[in-house]
């Protein structure tokens, strides 16, 4: 294994996998730290970690346990992905885990780069944008759990980290890798220990990747990711074959406990020409409905069925007021792992999940080991092979086209 890959998430972990193989890298996306070593032949391995919103202490841990299996593959490099949004608070876990990653690394130019053009994310003078909004007005601000209210990622990351932040600008970016390489060095004489990368279009991504041939450690979403196969193809170390795929016949259903607004657009579209069940927070939590109904509605339904509590943020925020944001959050989850139990118990081949932390509990609640990356749905978003008769796709909140769920199902089942 060359490239180890630390993803906070599931969603974003398979995000990182899917452009590293799209790269021609053969990748590998691991749930939680294996304990088994890695297979000869994967050049790239992603360890998902459902490390995003738990304590701190806790992220680190695990982050360093993760490394310490990446390292004994052989790796040479690691990166550690977080959101494209760069989903923190200011307490971590974003700052905190890098700090760790960086002191057992012995990193001293640690590039923080959370840019995603494919899916409208770019940094321009330290701050974040969505679209043509800054992060802090694109609906980021109503997250369920980790809100972002301030679009300058170098002030957002200072309140995380011990080490002092720096800046490489667009300028010098547009100079290319030398020139990005020469900026890295300077903030590192200048005692900047972290340091923020801005990128506007792949290519910047890929004259930072370039730049970043030989750093021991990077972060970022998976943008910049983007231009390190190459570093490897370069000296001839990859196959370049990527990794093979065949879709699954069967029943495919959706499940969504995102709240984002690209989720809430696609579940609204959905829902105009295939069954759909609202589920609502106070009747999981209460009791009124169980995993077992939810699943036998599932199943019985036509079409690509989905069971939804993605809500709009007054709701989610009336939700969290009365049960606790943690204790909803956590009831929601379980029940959708519960459902996807349920659903897999009773045959379901395929199934579509939307949002990271929802996804991360699907993925844990069916014990799903390792995922092999197939092809690319919506960017951002690889189908998955999960076992011999199970695919998935796990559905960053943010990502997709209004049409995702459909597009999903068909892909899901490309070639079968
Ligand atoms: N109706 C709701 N009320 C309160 N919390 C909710 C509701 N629906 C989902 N959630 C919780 O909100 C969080 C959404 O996060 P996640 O699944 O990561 O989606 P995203 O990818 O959009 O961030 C989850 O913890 C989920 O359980
Ligand atoms: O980088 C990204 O935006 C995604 O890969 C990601 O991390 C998704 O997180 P969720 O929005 O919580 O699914």
């Amino acid at each position: 294994m060359l490239l180890g890959c630390i993803g906070d998430d599931f969603t974003g972990s398979s995000d990182l996998a899917n452009t590293l193989s799209k790269q021609g890298m053969r990748v590998v996306q691991y749930t939680g730290v294996p304990e088994a070593p890695a297979a000869r032949d994967v050049e790239a391995g992603v360890v998902a970690l459902k490390s995003r919103s738990i304590a701190p202490a806790d992220a680190v841990a695990q982050s360093l346990q993760a490394l310490d299996w990446l390292l004994a593959q052989g790796c040479e490099q690691i990166f550690f992905k977080y959101c494209s949004t760069f989903d923190s608070t200011p307490e971590g876990n974003i700052g905190p885990v890098a700090d760790a990653l960086a002191e057992r690394l012995d990193a001293h130019k640690v590039i923080f780069c959370p840019a995603f053009p494919g899916t409208g994310r770019s940094i321009y003078q330290g701050h974040l944008f969505v679209g043509d909004v800054l992060l802090s007005e694109s609906g980021m601000q109503n997250h369920p759990l980790t809100p972002m209210t301030d679009p300058d990622i170098r002030r957002w990351l200072a309140h995380q980290t011990v080490h002092a932040v720096g800046h490489v600008s667009a300028a010098r970016v547009l100079q290319g890798a030398e020139a990005i390489s020469a900026a890295l060095t300077a903030e590192h004489e200048a005692g900047r220990r972290m340091i923020v990368v801005d990128a506007l279009q792949d290519a910047d991504l890929m004259e930072i990747g370039a730049a970043a041939a030989g750093l021991p450690l990077i972060t970022g979403g998976s943008g910049v990711a983007l231009g390190l196969p190459r570093n490897f193809a370069r000296d001839g170390r990859i196959a370049g074959t990527g990794s093979a795929w065949q879709g699954q016949a069967g029943k495919c259903v959706a499940l969504s406990g995102s709240c984002s607004r690209a989720t809430r657009d696609q579940v609204a579209l959905h829902k105009k020409s295939h069954p759909a069940f609202e589920i609502i927070a106070a009747d999981v939590i209460g009791g009124d409905l169980t995993a077992e109904q939810a699943a036998c509605w599932l199943m019985d339904a036509d079409g690509i069925p989905l069971a939804y509590s993605s809500a709009d943020p007054e709701v989610v925020k009336e939700v969290q007021e009365k049960y606790g944001r943690e204790a909803s959050a956590k009831a929601l989850e379980d029940f959708f792992a519960e459902v996807s139990r349920r659903l897999v118990a009773g045959g379901i081949t395929k199934i579509l999940t939307a949002g990271g932390e929802t996804s991360g509990a699907v993925v844990e609640g069916l014990d799903l080991t390792t995922l092999e990356i197939g092809p690319e749905i919506d960017p951002g978003v690889p189908a998955l092979r999960a076992g011999p008769d199970l695919v998935i796709a796990l559905k960053s909140g943010n990502f997709g086209a209004p049409d995702y769920f459909g597009k999903a199902a068909a892909v899901l089942g490309q070639g079968a």
